[in-house]
């Protein structure tokens, strides 16, 4: 469990985004990330999108950037994915979701920005991952969203597993926070939570073994500078952007 006094988890019936903003800068800034529980009314209604886009069969195994030949992306990565843009028909409670992130991260950037918040300029995103881990132990293995600088400042992921129960379970997502103290943060992938946390190297993570289907629609935000140069410096390369395409930025 998160140390008590430590733990920025919230069980927050705030009902307009001026709170979750509050919330979200005062965590960010001092733990480099945030939990919010409850966070929407129409939970149910993304979960059931979710499920029938996994019963039609269009989610594909989750690929590792830089895989090496021998190495089995399995064993990195256990998950299955689909991008969407929110705008599909079937997507609109996802779409909800989404509109709901880019107006708390839009104020925390811009009418609220205090602290980190004032280093970055955030115009953009990718789109919205949904990712299944499908249960029988797949894991991801301790990883950093944006350790080398391609744009992402900001990983949200909203969870859609009910009764949850880490024991019986597991799948819990282990946060190492590089700020504060340090203390490891084990958070639950319970229904209707969502995280905020700093994408780069102040949060390294894992999913831990899965025993059971799990489901989670992770967005990424850009701050508009270091996207720019980091696209610039893969045209130098002339590398394909390893992001661009499997990222679907917007
Ligand atoms: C090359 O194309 C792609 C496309 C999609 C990619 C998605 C991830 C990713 C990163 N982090 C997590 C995670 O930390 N989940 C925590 C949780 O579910 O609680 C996750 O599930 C998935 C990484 C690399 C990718 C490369
Ligand atoms: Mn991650």
């Amino acid at each position: 469990m998160i140390p008590s006094k430590f733990a920025p988890n919230r069980d927050t019936f705030v009902k307009n985004l001026e709170n979750y903003c509050q919330i979200i800068l005062n965590d960010m800034n001092q733990y480099g990330f945030c939990v919010i529980d409850n966070f929407l009314q129409n939970g149910d209604a993304i979960l059931n999108e979710v499920l029938h886009l996994y019963q039609r069969g269009w989610f594909q195994a989750g690929q590792v950037v830089n895989n090496k030949a021998n190495s089995n992306s399995k064993l990195i990565r256990g998950d299955q994915i689909i991008w969407v843009d929110g705008s599909e028909p079937i997507c609109t409670n996802i779409g909800f979701l989404i509109q709901i992130l880019d107006s708390i991260v839009q104020r925390c950037n811009t009418m609220f920005a205090v602290g980190e918040f004032l280093k970055y300029t955030i115009t953009r995103r990718t789109k919205a991952m949904i990712a299944c881990y499908p249960g029988n132990y797949t894991k991801y293995v301790r990883h950093i969203d944006n350790p080398n600088s391609d744009g992402r400042c900001i990983t949200s992921i909203y969870y859609l597993n009910k009764d949850y129960d880490r024991e019986k379970h597991g799948g819990v997502l282990r946060l190492f926070p590089q700020m504060n103290d340090g203390i490891v943060a084990d958070i639950e992938p319970k229904f209707n939570r969502v995280i905020f946390f700093w994408s780069d190297r102040r949060n390294p993570h894992e999913v831990m073994p899965s025993a059971r289907m799990r489901f989670a629609i992770t967005v990424w935000y850009f701050d508009t500078s270091e996207r720019a140069k980091a696209i610039q410096k893969y045209k130098e390369n002339s590398i394909q952007y390893p992001n661009d395409k499997d990222l679907a930025p917007f």
